[in-house]
């Protein structure tokens, strides 16, 4: 077949208004940064044994496993081979990120995301000096392979309810850990089945019978030669989901596993060897890990909701169908407005969520510096926004990922697309690292609190500053920035107000506080995400908005092809750079198994005796 770029796509190309190398390097955050990634893309794409000769799907589930462990070390291996020594670590982050080099490699996700992801953050943020080097110098190498135990079976969401037990024997300096129940087993933890020989546990720790609060551990659960699990260890997989079936997520159980005193993470707590127990300065301490990945989720889903609308906007300026007027040809779908307002959406929150990131990690770094001097003051509306954040960019991401998907039509639906993996991927993120409900519940407390102290005269932060602005009930809308920024403020503030009058109302009825909190949830959930604005302003913003999908319309295919994504990456037969739709859906059809054979033996078997009535 040949190497054609599609006529379509050419002239979309060819009518592109702005330059499409600027925008490539504003995302890398320059010229240079763009050189770099693209570097470090051409080293590690061209690593022999990276790629699949059967695709992915159709693997049985073990065979996808082995085969994702296999990539994951030969992975990691060439992104060690290509790092840079002249390059900052910040400045490889970066380039990592920007690329989602590991989607060329996987179209599901590594078994070892759970090592780099949350492991390696939970050493860096709860383990002392002494700790942290002594597993730093082993996790970095990867001499062992962790991951972070701490949903169970019957908690995923109420960590103070979690089962595990960790009991101080002062006699021994051990803690026992114990499952005392089937819903005390770690149920979820990425790599834990077969990959990983370690663990950061979190435990309800116990010292003389007295509880001392869920703490971090660090738990040796494999044989580092036999990779056999450890006497007092039950552990296993959890079996097929929607998405992640090669991320290894698995089940683990302890009978009476007793380690060392020095495996609690003591940077914020300690237990001394007599069993005195050292509080920390805040208990929510111990769930920095999750605040640090929610915000790294936020520009996760920035990128692969650039993924999915480059593969849905480059098909749709490839397919045609229907028509729009008599005898003029089926137009490009693209042409359709319904089609740009499903897809330049998505472009455009991609954007806005690439910013947001930015701006949380900046912040994120501001509040941990200050943690690290004893300041706390800004570790609650850290948790509020990250949390308000990390919910709304990944249920945004799932919903604009979906419509992405619907919106190629039936191709859309092949895994060979490779949109409805993404779409696992993303999805699983609502889930995930504190369920979106339950964030947003988070923010509205911190929203109905701040809103408290503005009514009582209070200063409150930047952030939330405007819950103490005077703000007219009536206000006239204005198409600018500005005016809609100012729009959105009214309306958050209208729903804040809103569900704190409905929740003090169930109080003057005789409910109690955590009642009043309940009945009103589903509107405090609504005041966390800042979303809507009302139905006339909709209209008036109607016209302005139809003029701007217009004048993206010329632009979509430019926009997409800044995100630079290659077709390793896309890893789709509808999004790849030259637009050979056609040719790559028949091209992987080709590959299924079943084509292998004219006739499948299956016929022998059942069909021809079931169509002779001999069966
Ligand atoms: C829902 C909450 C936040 C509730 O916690 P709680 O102890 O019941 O607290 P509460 O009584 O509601 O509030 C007490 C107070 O603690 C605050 N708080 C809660 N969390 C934090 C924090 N991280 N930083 C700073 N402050 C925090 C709350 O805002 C409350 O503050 P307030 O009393 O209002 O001043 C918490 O339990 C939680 O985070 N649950 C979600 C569980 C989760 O995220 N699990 C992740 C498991 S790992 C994973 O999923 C990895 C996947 C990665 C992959 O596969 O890639
Ligand atoms: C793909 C994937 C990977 C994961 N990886 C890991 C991992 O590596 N390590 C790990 O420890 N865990 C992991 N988890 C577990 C994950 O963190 C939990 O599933 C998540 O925190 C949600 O908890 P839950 O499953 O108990 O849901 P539940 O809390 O039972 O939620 C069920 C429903 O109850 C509602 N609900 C619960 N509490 C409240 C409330 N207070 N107010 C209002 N509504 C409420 C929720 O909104 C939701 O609708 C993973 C999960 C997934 C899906």
């Amino acid at each position: 077949m040949s190497a054609k770029v599609n006529d379509d796509l050419l002239t979309e190309r060819r009518k592109c208004e702005f330059n499409v190398e600027e925008l490539t390097n504003y995302l890398d955050g320059g010229a240079q940064a763009t050189q770099n990634r693209r570097k470090l893309e051409d080293k590690v794409l061209s690593t022999k044994g990276l790629f699949d000769e059967v695709p992915e799907e159709y693997l049985s589930h073990k065979e996808k496993y082995e085969n994702a462990v296999r990539k994951a070390v030969v992975y990691y291996k060439a992104m060690k081979e290509a790092e840079d020594p002249n390059q900052t670590e910040q400045e490889r982050a970066n380039a990592t990120y920007r690329s989602l080099l590991h989607a060329a490699v996987f179209k599901d996700n590594s078994p070892f995301s759970l090592h780099l992801a949350m492991f390696i953050p939970a050493i860096l943020g709860q383990a002392d000096e002494e700790q942290k080097k002594y597993w730093m110098k082993r996790a970095s190498k990867m001499e062992i392979i962790g991951t972070y135990a701490q949903t169970e079976l019957g908690h995923g969401t109420f960590i103070r309810g979690l089962e595990t037990t960790a009991t101080y024997d002062p006699k021994t300096e051990e803690f026992v850990l114990h499952s005392p129940t089937l819903t005390a087993y770690k149920w979820w933890p990425g790599s834990l089945a077969h990959t990983a020989n370690y663990c950061v546990v979190m435990a309800h720790l116990y010292i003389n019978g007295k509880s001392c609060g869920i703490q971090p551990f660090i738990v040796q659960f494999r044989d580092e030669e036999t990779h056999q699990p450890l006497p007092g260890i039950k552990l296993g997989e959890i079996g097929a989901k929607l998405g992640f079936n090669t991320v290894n997520n698995g089940f683990l159980g302890f009978d009476q596993h007793r380690i060392p005193r020095n495996r609690m993470l003591m940077k914020n707590a300690q237990v001394l060897k007599d069993g005195t127990f050292k509080r920390s300065p805040n208990s929510k301490l111990t769930y920095g890990t999750m605040v640090y990945v929610r915000v790294v989720i936020v520009n996760g889903m920035a990128n692969q909701l650039a993924r999915a609308v480059t593969i849905a906007v480059r098909y749709s300026a490839v397919r045609r169908q229907s028509e729009l007027k008599p005898d003029a040809g089926e137009p490009q779908i693209l042409d359709y407005v319904t089609q740009q307002h499903k897809l330049f959406i998505g472009i455009a929150s991609s954007h806005a969520f690439t910013l947001t990131a930015k701006w949380l990690t900046r912040m994120y770094q501001k509040v941990t510096a200050d943690l690290e001097k004893g300041n706390l003051d800004e570790l609650p509306e850290l948790h509020a926004i990250a949390c308000c954040l990390k919910a709304v960019t990944t249920t945004d991401t799932s919903v604009l990922v979906e419509r992405s998907r619907t919106s190629c039509g039936g191709h859309g639906y092949m895994l060979s697309s490779n949109l409805p993996q993404i779409y696992g991927l993303v999805t699983a993120a609502c889930t995930y690292e504190g369920e979106n409900t339950v964030l947003m519940l988070q923010t509205a407390r911190s929203l109905v609190k701040a809103l408290e102290q503005a009514q009582s005269g209070k200063r409150l932060s930047p952030t939330m500053s405007y819950l103490s602005e005077k703000v007219s009930s009536r206000l006239k809308w204005d198409n600018s920035i500005d005016g809609i920024v100012k729009g959105f403020r009214r309306v958050a503030y209208g729903k804040v107000e809103s569900a704190m009058r409905s929740m003090r109302k169930y109080v003057r009825s005789g409910l109690g506080p955590e009642d009043a909190w309940n009945m009103s949830s589903v509107q405090l959930v609504a005041a966390s995400e800042y979303t809507s604005i009302s139905e006339a302003d909709i209209r008036q913003l109607q016209d302005t908005y139809e003029d701007l999908l217009g004048k993206i319309r010329p632009n979509a295919v430019g926009l997409v092809d800044a995100f630079d994504f290659r077709d390793q990456i896309l890893n789709s037969t509808l999004g790849a750079y030259d637009g050979r739709v056609y040719e790559r859906l028949m091209e992987e059809a080709l590959k299924s198994p079943l084509n292998a054979e004219p006739v499948n033996q299956s016929f022998h078997k059942y069909l021809k005796p079931f169509m002779q009535g001999k069966l």
